[in-house]
């Protein structure tokens, strides 16, 4: 599992995440959603390492890797929103670069892009990829990773609906191996009655949770429509 706790950050003197805390459990998809700039993505950052908080912690199996940067790429993977690649390497080039840090053999690069329909195009640069492509390459390459926690920013959002299936496939199945999954997103009514939680972000910090079974309606308006609602009434 990881933890994210009492995580504080600042960007450009703006204070973008005011406390988050965010508990995932491992065996479970979770999904974090809330409005645009309610701090999803930096709080994905700050969890896999990429950004550093100016306080908080982040824990994977109550382990503190806050101030470990090396353990980050151990515990935690992270599939940015919109990955991008070097345009002249091939699909399997980018595999292969991937597999050698990940040490994995020739037999899990094959099954890697097969898993996500990439097979037939391994020799194709990845420049003349078509975005809902380039987005499976991604998925193929974050799944060569053996952290135990996997961070997904907007996975399926360019997936036409066959893969944004297979992608709630694979994450189940991951979530079924014992693997902590927390996927940022705003498909609420694709994720309706898949995850196992959903946690709101607004404003910088977790503000509650959403059933996973009734996500369409639950969804509120972000604070600051809220607050003019209040005004207006
Ligand atoms: N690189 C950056 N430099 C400065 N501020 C940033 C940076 N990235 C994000 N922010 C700010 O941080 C806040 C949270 O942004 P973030 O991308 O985390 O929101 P989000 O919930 O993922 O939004 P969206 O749903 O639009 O993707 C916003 O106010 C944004 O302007």
């Amino acid at each position: 599992m990881i933890n994210l706790s009492d995580i504080r950050l600042k960007l450009d003197r703006q204070s973008v995440l005011k406390g988050f805390d965010l508990d995932a459990e491992s065996a479970c998809v979770s999904l974090v959603v809330g409005p645009n700039g309610a701090g999803k993505s930096s709080s994905l950052k700050v969890a896999c390492g990429l950004w550093r908080p100016s306080s908080g912690a982040v824990l994977v199996d109550g382990r503190d890797i806050t101030d470990c940067p090396r353990e980050y790429r151990k515990y935690v993977a992270y599939l940015p929103q919109s990955p991008s690649f070097h345009p002249r390497l091939t699909v399997a080039q980018v595999a292969e670069f991937y597999a050698r840090i990940e040490r994995c053999s020739p037999d899990e690069v094959e099954y890697a892009l097969e898993c996500f329909g990439m097979d037939a195009c391994s020799g194709k640069r990845t420049g003349n990829l078509s975005g809902g492509f380039r987005q499976r390459l991604g998925l193929a390459v974050l799944s060569l990773s053996k952290a135990p926690v996997l961070l997904l920013d907007e996975p399926g959002l360019s997936l036409d609906p066959f893969w944004r299936e297979r992608l709630q496939e694979w994450l189940r199945e991951e979530a079924a191996s014992g693997r902590t999954l927390i996927v940022a997103t705003h498909l609420l009514a694709e994720w309706e009655g898949k995850a196992d939680r959903c946690f709101l972000c607004d404003d910088g910090r977790i503000v509650g949770q959403l059933n996973p079974e009734y996500l369409r309606q639950a969804f509120p308006a972000p604070l600051d429509q809220r607050e003019r609602k209040v005004a207006n009434d």
